[in-house]
């Protein structure tokens, strides 16, 4: 069964499936390390305190992610709290300000209006083109955030429509920067994939037992469902009041209200990270119990956003959950950007990016799936990525 799960990456699930057997506290030992598994708000409200006097101001100790180089640089998984300060404090005063979202959303109407080129193109010789919405979303995203914060675009986007149409169709104007970005994405996909390997499996077995040695060279080489549609293009026209041209500003998308609640709830059902590691740096009682320094803990998100005790009927999609009062919803319940003091300085830009993207693509036009009884298809790394999900992409009649 651990190998199915495995082949098909479906690791997300098995902890699920754990959880569920095992109840919203439980332990499970990799090797002769314990590992806790937390699948309810109240149990994750000491690691998401949001002091500096945290007791989880570090994610794991790992020799896996020691040799992988990531744990004294950058932001994510650095344990160095005075170079990670540093960092984060960049990023913060960059992409968390407004100005930036304003900025951001400006480009990302430029990015939109390629977008649009490339699907017109593509539609001339089949009026019933179907696009793989994920080819295009993320690249839709890399482009706007590059454009946004360095000035250049990462020709991504034009990179994926050179690849589907024939030589004499091809956008010819970025050529040098064409591919290296999409390189860039591949490497970041197999350094997701990377790091669980690197935490979960030990060191000789990495280097020296097949198959994983194999996968061990593979790694070392090369180190994202809205459906209520009526509503949200109800919210978008009453927005834009039918205007498909004018500019969007960053004031527009901070109206969207239900596209942001629909967004929500996506994310609840299915959140990006479905789970969290961090690191006790002091003794500390969780669950009524008494854990000692250096023990791990997984903030399970993806159990605790479908756990029955927060959310009635947790497998409907129901955005109005988000709407009105924001008191209703129990704290730590709905933590899609993790929480306490590494919480994703990410959040406000993912969020504005999401409703921009969809203000500009509803506002137009008419969204429909290929095959609305088809399963999502997805694949789980470090994160929940959707490689597949077909839709036809008409302009809108009215
Ligand atoms: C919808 C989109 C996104 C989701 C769902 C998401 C989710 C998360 C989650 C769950 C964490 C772990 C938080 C924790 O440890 O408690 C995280 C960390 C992080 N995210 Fe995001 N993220 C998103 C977008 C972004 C974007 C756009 C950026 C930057 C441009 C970003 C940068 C980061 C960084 C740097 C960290 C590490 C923070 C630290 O360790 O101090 N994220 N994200």
């Amino acid at each position: 069964m651990w190998v199915t799960y495995l082949k098909k990456l479906l690791v997300n699930d098995i902890f699920y499936n754990l959880q569920e057997k095992y109840g919203e506290l439980f332990e499970i030992y990799l090797g002769s390390d314990r590992k806790i598994w937390l699948g309810n708000a109240s149990l994750v409200e000491k690691i998401h305190n949001p002091s500096t006097k945290t007791k989880f101001p570090i994610r794991t100790i790992s020799e896996g992610l020691d040799e992988m180089g990531v744990t004294t640089k950058g932001i994510a998984f650095n344990n160095d709290l005075v170079v990670w300060k540093f960092n984060r404090r960049i990023i913060s005063s960059t992409i968390m300000v407004p100005s930036f979202l304003r900025q951001f959303v400006n480009e990302s109407e430029k990015v939109f209006q390629e977008f649009e080129n490339y699907w017109i193109n593509l539609t001339k010789e089949n009026n019933n083109y179907v696009l793989n919405f994920p080819d295009w979303s993320t690249r839709f995203f890399a482009d706007a955030i590059s454009l946004a914060s360095i000035g250049k675009p990462a020709h991504m986007m034009a990179t994926q429509y050179n690849r589907l149409v024939p030589k004499y169709l091809r956008n010819l104007n970025s050529k040098s920067g064409l591919y290296q970005f999409e390189e860039f994405l591949d490497r970041l996909r197999l350094w997701l994939k990377s790091v669980h390997f690197f935490y979960f499996v030990p060191r000789f077995v990495r280097h020296y037992i097949p198959p994983m040695n194999f996968l061990y060279k593979k790694y070392i080489r090369n180190m994202t469902w809205i459906n209520n549609y009526l509503i949200v293009y109800a919210e978008i026209d009453n927005i834009f009041k039918g205007d498909k041209t004018r500019p969007v500003t960053y004031d527009d998308i901070e109206k969207l209200v239900y596209v942001e609640a629909a967004a929500k709830e996506s994310s609840r059902l299915m959140p990006i990270v479905p789970s969290v590691f961090k690191r006790a740096i002091n003794d500390v009682m969780i669950g009524g119990l008494n854990w000692k320094t250096g023990q791990e803990f997984f903030v399970h998100q993806h159990y605790i956003h479908h756990n029955k005790s927060h959310w009635p009927n947790p497998e409907e999609f129901i955005p109005e959950r988000f709407l009105g009062d924001n008191n209703k919803i129990e704290k730590n319940s709905f933590i899609p950007f993790g929480g306490g003091i590494r919480q994703c300085p990410g959040r406000h830009l993912g969020m504005t990016g999401i409703k921009t993207f969809i203000a500009l693509l509803f506002r137009k036009y008419e969204v429909s799936l290929e095959d609305p009884k088809a399963p999502l298809k997805k694949v789980y790394t470090l994160v929940n990525e959707c490689h597949e999900l077909k839709l036809y992409i008409r302009p809108r009649k009215d």
